[in-house]
């Protein structure tokens, strides 16, 4: 979760939205896929987002299609849950992560999160009640929540 959270201190402030960072896992060989931060690719686009699309991108593959090249083992740390609903209307993450498994692929299996989303743009964040019912494991990484929620919200007027 640490690298996540370097990762989000890459991400240009901005008041309507959060300063996210993550980082795709071969979990079966600890080996690093993708990192990601919010905005970091063009499109006001989100930290797990990047690391999808980046990872695609290496595979010369189009995001959406990402799947057919994630190893075994692949999961996501993200310093926030993976949104459910963005204001933007642009397709969540927890969509883009559910996709990964389509068509049979193993895909992501995992999602490690620094903390829930506050309630501050869409209210309640559902998305980790559709990942799981995807077979998808939602575990939370505890002691980084104050650190993670002010490089979050660093953006807005405080
Ligand atoms: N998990 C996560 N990763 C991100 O990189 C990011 N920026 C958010 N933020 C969630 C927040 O709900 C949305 O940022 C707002 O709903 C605005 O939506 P847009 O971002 O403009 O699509 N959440
Ligand atoms: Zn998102």
């Amino acid at each position: 979760m640490q690298l996540a959270l370097s990762e989000a201190h890459e991400s240009p402030p901005k008041p309507s939205n959060f300063r996210v960072g993550a980082v795709l896992v071969d979990e079966g060989n600890n080996k690093i896929l993708a990192t990601g931060y919010t905005l970091e690719l063009p499109g006001n686009t989100h930290a797990e987002q990047c690391c999808l699309q980046k990872f695609a991108q290496s595979h010369d593959l189009p995001e959406e299609r990402v799947g057919e090249a994630l190893p075994e083992n692949t999961v996501i740390y993200t310093t926030m849950e993976p949104c459910g609903l963005r204001l933007s209307g642009n397709l969540p993450c927890v969509e883009r992560i559910i996709r990964t498994k389509e068509s049979g692929k193993a895909g992501i299996s995992k999602v490690y999160l620094g903390v829930k989303e506050p309630e501050k743009f869409v209210g309640e964040n559902k998305g980790r009640a559709k990942l799981e019912e995807h077979g998808i494991e939602c575990i939370h990484v505890p002691g980084l929540e104050e650190q993670i929620l002010s490089v979050a919200t660093a953006g807005h007027e405080q």
